[in-house]
């Protein structure tokens, strides 16, 4: 049977290799997602993000948990742009999670940078696609915290989960430009620490100067290893998607992701030409040194680059 029927009789290990193939590039891949997509936009997209260490792991396994209590289905994808390693369980610490890895009703994949331009970000998407169509309720992307890729998984995301820790402080100055506005549900980890009520504050006061936006992200406090504050954490994520489809801007949201999504596309193709082209060529090579030792200037070289696959 092919693999896209296989996809659609629901076969675990089919959406494994359908994201395999979307992570190395395979057109076959995107042959079978460009025919699948009007099957896609059904689960609920999370992304969950924060500093390394602040339990996001933890927390995706307790939200993973509670959701299965509930009869959900549920796809997992870490994210590590750090990380050459993609695949199965390679990424030690995803294996507390790995009691989830024998639920039929969890996939759970972990991505790595594989060393390729823009093609983390592409293959994230691919793989969101491909658990929607496998028909899960709901899809958690979690990434390591480095910044840009944080930003990055805003774009695929429906809500996303912000994971902080007691006596960040400093930190939440530094990440607050840029980051802080992407969170839209606040989970303060590690709740049975020290400073927990003051961060908490810090982040609530931080809030305050965003009075203007329609949805208030919710602050709360969380001991993912005691399983404490799960409940209440996932009812603010269901929230925001109320929020987000009774207000409007679950499909300004949608458009806007699509929009970014399609841009990276053309952004992604277009680098592939210039630079298949242009390496077949050594034109590339070639100008580096020149420029290297100023007999050319960038600007000029770019141009040339431009000019030669037109
Ligand atoms: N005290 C305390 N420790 C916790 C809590 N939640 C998680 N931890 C511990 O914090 C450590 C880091 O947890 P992870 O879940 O791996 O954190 P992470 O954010 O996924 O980490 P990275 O993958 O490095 O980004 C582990 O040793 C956990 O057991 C908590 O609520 N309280």
């Amino acid at each position: 049977m092919d693999l896209e029927q296989r996809i659609l009789n629901k076969e675990k290990r089919a959406v494994a290799r359908l994201i395999t193939l979307a992570e190395n590039g395979e057109k076959e891949a995107f042959k079978i997602l460009k025919k699948l997509y009007n099957k896609t936009g059904n689960a609920h997209v999370i992304g969950i993000t924060g500093p390394p260490g602040a339990g996001k792991s933890t927390l995706t396994d307790k939200l993973v948990k509670a959701l299965r209590r509930e009869g959900k289905t549920v796809g997992v994808i870490a994210v590590d742009p750090t990380s050459p390693f993609t695949g199965g369980s390679i990424l030690g610490d995803r294996v507390r999670m790995s009691e989830l890895n024998t639920d039929p009703g969890v996939f759970i994949r972990s991505m790595g940078a594989r060393g390729h331009l823009g093609g983390l970000s592409k293959a994230t998407r691919a793989a969101v696609k491909v658990l929607d169509i496998y028909g899960v309720d709901y899809i958690f992307i979690e990434t390591v915290g480095v910044g840009q890729s944080e930003v990055d998984i805003a774009k695929n995301a429906d809500t996303t989960l912000m994971v902080m820790v007691p006596g960040l402080g400093d930190d939440i100055q530094a990440i607050k430009a840029g980051i802080m506005e992407i969170g839209d549900v606040f989970a303060i980890n590690k709740a049975d620490r020290d400073g927990a009520k003051r961060t908490a504050t810090e982040i609530e006061m931080m809030l305050d100067f965003n009075k203007e936006a329609k949805w208030r992200p919710p602050v709360n406090m969380a001991i993912a290893i005691k399983n404490e504050g799960i409940d209440d954490l996932l009812n603010d994520i269901k929230k925001h998607l109320e929020f987000l489809k009774e207000s409007g801007l679950y499909e300004e949201r949608r458009v806007q992701n699509s929009k970014l999504e399609i841009i990276d596309l053309v952004k992604d193709n277009l680098m592939g030409m210039i630079l298949d082209k242009s390496s077949k060529e050594k034109l590339v090579d070639e100008l580096s040194k020149k420029v290297a030792n100023r007999e050319v200037d960038p600007y000029t070289s770019a141009e040339e680059i431009l000019n030669n696959i037109k």
